[in-house]
């Protein structure tokens, strides 16, 4: 992780300014637990560092219900991937696990000359409204295991997609999901009642791989 060292010398001096309204805090966000930083209400607001923006997302998306909402940067596309309808390019494992846990509004897209110096992309900032159902820990580790094992072959039918997570007849049918269908066409709805049958039936079938 490198820091922007003028960013930061600015930031301490306006944390100087206004005593107890500013903290600055050097760290490697991977490593925050954002939650724990301040009491509620508690809202997350961004320009991320596009090479862990999903990693960082993904972390807070775990713990959405602990915010008001998120306002944050990314690069454009995946903005668009995390924005993205079921049958479309752009809908992956991101569109799934965002739009289950918030509303997701892509506000505005901004071209590489808004910065200084320009980077080479585009870039997009997204609204996150988090719901008001928190599936809890179990439930989100089912669903980012379902979807990295359905989008991980996703032009394959889940039927063979899902074969990773073992039991794959039975998780599609305790969910009413025809095995032919490929992991792009399903709603967020759906991949909801399948994490839901997976964790379930206990999260894995007896030998399948981890
Ligand atoms: C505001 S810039 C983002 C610019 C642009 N979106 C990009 O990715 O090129 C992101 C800032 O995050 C810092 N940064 C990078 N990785 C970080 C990490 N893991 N934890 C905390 N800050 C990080 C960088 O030093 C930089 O100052």
């Amino acid at each position: 992780m490198e820091l922007d060292r003028r960013a930061v010398a600015a930031l301490a001096e306006l944390a100087e300014a206004h005593p107890g309204r500013l903290t600055v805090l050097e760290a490697d966000a991977l490593g925050v637990d954002a939650a724990a930083l301040l009491p509620a209400p508690r809202k997350i607001v961004a320009n991320l560092p596009y090479n862990v923006a999903t990693p960082l997302l993904v972390g807070w998306l775990r713990a959405a219900a602990a915010f008001e909402g998120m306002a944050l940067m990314f690069q454009q596309e995946v903005a668009e991937r995390i924005c993205a309808a079921p049958d479309t390019d752009a809908y992956g494992r991101l569109s799934v696990l965002a739009q289950w846990r918030c509303r997701c509004d892509f506000l505005l897209r901004l071209p590489p000359g808004a910065f200084s110096p320009p980077p080479k992309v585009w870039s997009a900032v997204v609204g996150f409204g988090p719901r008001a159902e928190d599936p809890g820990p179990a439930l989100f580790a089912a669903m980012e295991r379902l979807t990295a094992a359905a989008f991980g072959q996703r032009r394959k039918m889940l039927r063979g997609s899902l074969k990773a997570l073992g039991g794959a007849e039975a998780l599609l049918e305790a969910a009413g999901i025809e095995g032919t269908r490929r992991a792009e066409t399903l709603t967020v709805a759906e991949f909801d009642r399948m994490a839901r049958a997976l964790l379930a039936r206990g999260g894995q079938a007896p030998g399948a791989a981890r």
